[in-house]
């Protein structure tokens, strides 16, 4: 709301209005950028860690190594918690399955 010493009106409410609807939908198209920079790192660390585990494989080595997927795991807990750990585990599981084809 603007700042004014007179008591809000219609008009000046409306105008509040709609610069809130202004900044709602700039936060949303932030919003929509940051989710499609998100999906695009997602989708490079699949690629990375197929890459990864395929050369493990190629040099007689286990594809999935505990100790460094342990090492992931306590990084996104320290950044965000437990709620960290369950993303960790996602982008570990995706990493193993592989993400879906882009349409
Ligand atoms: C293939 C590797 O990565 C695998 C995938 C990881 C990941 O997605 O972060 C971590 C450990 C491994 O199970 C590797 O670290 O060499």
């Amino acid at each position: 709301m603007p700042i004014t010493a007179e008591a809000p009106t219609a008009a000046t409410h409306a105008a509040g209005a709609d610069l809130s609807q202004r900044e709602i939908e700039m936060l949303r198209e932030e919003l929509d950028e940051l989710d499609a920079e998100i999906l695009a790192a997602v989708r490079r660390r699949v690629e990375i860690t197929r890459r990864a585990g395929l050369a493990r494989i190629g040099a007689g080595l286990p594809q999935v190594t505990q100790h460094s997927e342990m090492q992931v795991l306590r990084r996104f807990e320290k950044e965000l918690g437990r709620d960290g750990v369950s993303l960790g585990m996602l982008l570990l599981r995706l990493g193993r399955t592989g993400a879906p084809r882009q349409h």
